[in-house]
């Protein structure tokens, strides 16, 4: 089949790519130009492992293609992936102007029948809105040219993506045209081989799914990180009482490591705006303005433990920082607990030297320039030199070089032994047995 993808980040590009892998001709759009000269040149503009050798095979053997023109990419394609952005508005609600660009531009270009996708994260509703701007624009053309609409939500985790798009737990249809289902069960069939993971629905209990799967898991770790304060407290070690309840076949053990909070641009996102829709429906959503809540707070946490250590002026320390990516596998910062605890620092006074093994470029450009400026903020250029002259080392992203670090090295390079572990990384009595003071996150 030929196939569309329009908006090329991490779920267009992992969509794209895996599709092209399964034998489809794909073009992926972007309006980004830098973005597309770097993938026509080869280089991926995102870490995603596994994600450069299937994109530059793809791209040699003429399946994968990469444009800035939606109009060129509309030649032949039966299919229109939209995979756009969809960040919070100023209201919390999802700002789906790109969407719905998307779709008028479509409209403008449409030939023959094609379906339409919906792969970004949408409100109830989108779909519709999203025919309409379609129809709108052929109406102005003057053309009577037949499309469907399809939600069809994407639940690949970055630092996975790949493995979760050609491996997936289900694949969401939600569509009311016998048409655009064949196809899509056509076009899914190869994710699906072994064990029917195609679950059938209307359009908008698929919109509401890929909602309601993020609010769940931001839930479940909400939950857990309220818990892991009452266990500081309380003395009580959260990482037993974690074990302890995930062997619990009706909880599980997924999703319920509590830490310094959730991160990425979707949990928090998508829990903002599921909050603006229940608002709009009159519905008070208590649970979810929780779950935000108690993220916010949690990626404080780590200040909090290292303001009870040393007081609330922080000036004459240098605490070293491992991890910015707001979790591992991953070089993308948004929305990472990590800008939380660096502002706080900075703020308090304190020299910050961060390393990260990915995310180390769109630090040293995302990050505002006044943090570097004083030389306050340094990037470290591994994560023993980011210790050096340390008064203490905040873990915030749980890399695996970070698991079983040379302690005796980390020790002759610090001023003082101190850890606050933001993932739950170490074990607290060997490493008070190796001469360290340990603050986990609600480790009694
Ligand atoms: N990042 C993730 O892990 C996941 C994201 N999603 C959802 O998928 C959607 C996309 O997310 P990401 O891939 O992370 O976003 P992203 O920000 O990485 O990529 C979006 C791309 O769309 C491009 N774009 C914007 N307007 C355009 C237009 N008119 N024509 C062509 N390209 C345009 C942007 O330049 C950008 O490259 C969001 O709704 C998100 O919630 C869903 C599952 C996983
Ligand atoms: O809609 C999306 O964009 C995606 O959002 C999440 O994927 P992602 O944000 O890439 O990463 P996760 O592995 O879910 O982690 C999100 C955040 O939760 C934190 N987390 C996760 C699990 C846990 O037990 N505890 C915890 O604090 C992580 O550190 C990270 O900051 C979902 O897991 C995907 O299924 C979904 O498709």
């Amino acid at each position: 089949m030929n196939l569309t993808v329009i908006g090329t980040g991490y779920v267009g590009l992992v969509t794209g790519t895996c599709f092209a892998e399964m034998g489809h001709r794909v073009t992926c759009v972007d309006v980004d130009e830098a973005k597309i000269a770097r993938l026509r040149a080869g280089e991926i503009p995102i870490f995603e492992p596994g994600l450069e050798s299937l994109v530059l095979s793809n791209v040699k053997e003429g399946r994968l293609h990469f444009t800035t023109s939606l109009p060129e990419a509309m030649t032949d394609s039966s299919v229109y992936f939209i995979a756009v952005g969809t960040p919070p508005g100023e209201d919390g609600s999802a700002d789906l102007q790109y969407v719905l660009a998307v779709a008028r531009e479509i409209g403008r270009h449409l030939r023959d029948y094609a379906v339409i996708v919906d792969k970004s994260t949408v409100p109830v509703g989108t779909a519709d809105r999203v025919r309409q701007a379609v129809a709108e624009e052929l109406t102005r053309r003057g053309v009577e040219i037949p499309f469907d609409v399809v939600s069809n939500p994407e639940f690949l985790k970055e630092g996975a993506a790949v493995n979760d798009f050609m491996r997936p737990d289900r694949i969401i249809i939600g569509s009311d045209s016998p048409r655009a289902l064949e196809l899509m069960r056509v076009l899914y069939a190869d994710f699906s081989r072994n064990h029917d993971r195609i679950l059938e629905m209307g359009v908008r209990d698929a919109e509401m799914t890929k909602y309601t799967a993020n609010a769940m898991l931001a839930t479940k770790i909400s939950f857990m990180n309220e818990i892991a304060r009452l266990c500081d407290r309380l003395g009580v070690d959260v990482e037993k009482v974690r074990r302890g309840i995930g062997s619990d076949s009706r909880i599980g053990y997924s999703f319920i490591y509590p830490g310094c909070g959730y991160g990425g641009s979707c949990f928090p996102k998508d829990v903002k705006a599921l909050i603006h829709m229940a608002a709009g429906e009159g519905i008070e959503p208590l649970i979810l303005q929780s779950v935000h809540r108690r993220n916010e707070a949690q990626k404080e946490v780590l200040f909090e433990k290292i303001s009870d250590h040393f007081g609330a002026d922080l000036s004459g320390l240098t605490i070293g920082v491992w991890g910015l990516a707001f979790k591992p596998g991953t070089d993308d910062m948004r929305e990472a607990p990590s800008l939380v605890l660096l502002e706080q620092l900075l703020a308090a006074g304190a020299k910050v030297r961060a390393y990260d093994p990915e995310a180390m470029a769109i630090a040293r450009r995302e990050l505002p320039a006044a943090w570097f400026a004083t030389g306050r903020l340094k990037l470290a250029e591994n994560q023993y030199a980011a210790l050096e002259g340390a008064d203490a080392l905040a873990l915030v992203t749980e890399w695996k070089p970070f698991r079983h670090p040379d302690f005796s090295e980390m020790k002759e390079r610090m001023k003082q032994a101190v850890i606050f572990d933001g993932r739950n990384q170490y074990d607290p009595s060997y490493l008070r047995t190796q001469g360290f003071v340990y603050h986990g996150i609600g480790r009694g």
